[in-house]
């Protein structure tokens, strides 16, 4: 059925940072929908609160940046971003690392297996870039028709990236010529690793160090700076021209700042990398996200670590966001009065950038009070998502309409 293109909105927030509906969207120039009439039951597994006959319909969002690891936490985690998703690039820091293009083919194999039945959604693969990859795999990997681009760890800079890159200009630069040969985007983790370096300048110096060079270097690589914490990182992406350098953006970026690590006392919860930062940063990626640029995608980084392993002594970084991310980035997008936007950055930047199709499908959003659960339980352990316990707003439905 379809639903009718509505031209105003009610208030939809008490929240004291919520702006009015923009004039584009009273004009309802965007094929982001927002119509008015009784909910159908919520299937996804959650606990509805209250239901209201508020729903956003947008196109089926893609998360360009996910981490689904292998096994029972495969199969635990993959069904939470299949039921909202269309597809999702698939990070390559197994141990061992997905460094070619036949392990990437296996790896998609597990993958496709572990799904749900009737499930359409399909994982992206990408390589893990080494000191030792060769030119002749990033066009083994473009042949595959299965790999759409390659990741660059910075040695030694988040959870399994010992085998990352230690020169990208001296060792991997043959490397990124192929790749721009052949059109494959590079991800870049964007910090630098040097000791000597506060953690929470990592991504400002990399931009200085790496960044700023590489595209000066190689104008034509498509480059996407991935999960970006800082406005330094924000006023980078500005200034590049041609389209060639975008960046996803994580609700933890979007929602949270660096006080969440320390709230009542040590939030290992809280902790990625990179790490959360300072509130005038979290304002300045919020403001670019929901000013429209195309620059800028859907990119949870959705990173499960079984419970145990981030509450130990030198617990691991990483949060889980996969079952609450559309329902936290909606929260970002309603409380600057920019819901109108959510669609295309939820739907249509990222493949505009990547150069592929956008979803037919169709994914609701009600605005209907859900709790998330306090944690995910699988085989040998529990995952504790992002917003633990706590009650959001617009419930993702997989239904479709057309
Ligand atoms: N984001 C994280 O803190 N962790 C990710 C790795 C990464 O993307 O940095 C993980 O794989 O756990």
């Amino acid at each position: 059925m379809q639903a009718a293109t509505i031209t105003t909105i009610p208030t939809v927030s008490a929240h004291p940072r919520t702006k009015p509906p923009s004039a584009s969207f009273l004009r309802s120039s965007v094929p982001c929908r927002v119509s008015f009439r009784p909910a159908p039951r919520p299937n996804l597994r959650a606990t509805a609160m209250a239901a209201t006959s508020q729903q956003l319909i947008i196109t089926r969002p893609d998360d360009w940046h996910l981490h689904v690891r292998e096994g029972e936490v495969l199969e635990a985690v993959l069904p939470h971003s299949a039921r909202h998703f269309g597809r999702a690039i698939i990070m390559p820091n197994l141990k061992p690392p997905v460094t070619t293009t036949a392990r990437a083919v296996e790896y998609r194999e597990e993958i496709m297996k572990a799904l749900p039945s009737g499930s359409s959604f399909l994982p992206l693969m990408t390589l893990y870039l080494t000191d030792n990859t060769s030119p002749e795999e990033i066009k083994l990997a473009r042949e595959s028709g299965v790999v759409f681009a390659v990741k660059l760890y910075p040695a030694g800079a988040t959870t399994n990236s010992q085998d990352g890159v230690t020169d990208i200009f001296g060792k991997c630069f043959s490397v990124l010529e192929e790749m721009v040969r052949q059109d494959m985007p590079l991800l870049v983790h964007g910090e630098v690793t040097d000791p000597h370096v506060d953690t929470f300048d990592r991504e400002k110096v990399f931009i200085d160090r790496i960044l700023a060079p590489l595209v000066q270097k190689l104008p034509q690589l498509k480059i996407v700076m991935e999960h970006i914490t800082t406005m330094d990182a924000v006023n980078f992406i500005e200034s590049c021209e041609g389209g060639h350098v975008a960046a996803t953006v994580t609700p933890q970026h979007l929602l949270l700042n660096r006080n969440a690590l320390f709230q009542g006392g040590l939030q290992p919860h809280n902790y990625c990398l990179p790490v959360l930062k300072r509130e005038t940063h979290r304002q300045a990626i919020a403001s670019a996200v929901t000013s429209g640029s195309k620059r800028y995608f859907l990119g949870t980084d959705s990173a499960p670590h079984d419970k145990k392993n981030k509450e130990r002594s030198c617990g691991c970084a990483g949060i889980y966001s996969a079952p609450v991310a559309l329902s936290l980035y909606a929260k970002v997008f309603e409380e600057a009065g920019a819901l109108d936007k959510l669609e295309a950055f939820t739907s249509f930047n990222g493949p505009d950038f990547y150069g592929l199709p956008r979803n037919n499908s169709k994914i609701v959003l009600r605005k209907s009070a859900w709790k998330v659960p306090a944690t995910y339980r699988y085989s040998s352990g529990e995952i504790v998502p992002m917003s633990t316990g706590s009650t959001l707003e617009w419930l993702p439905s997989d239904q479709t309409e057309e």
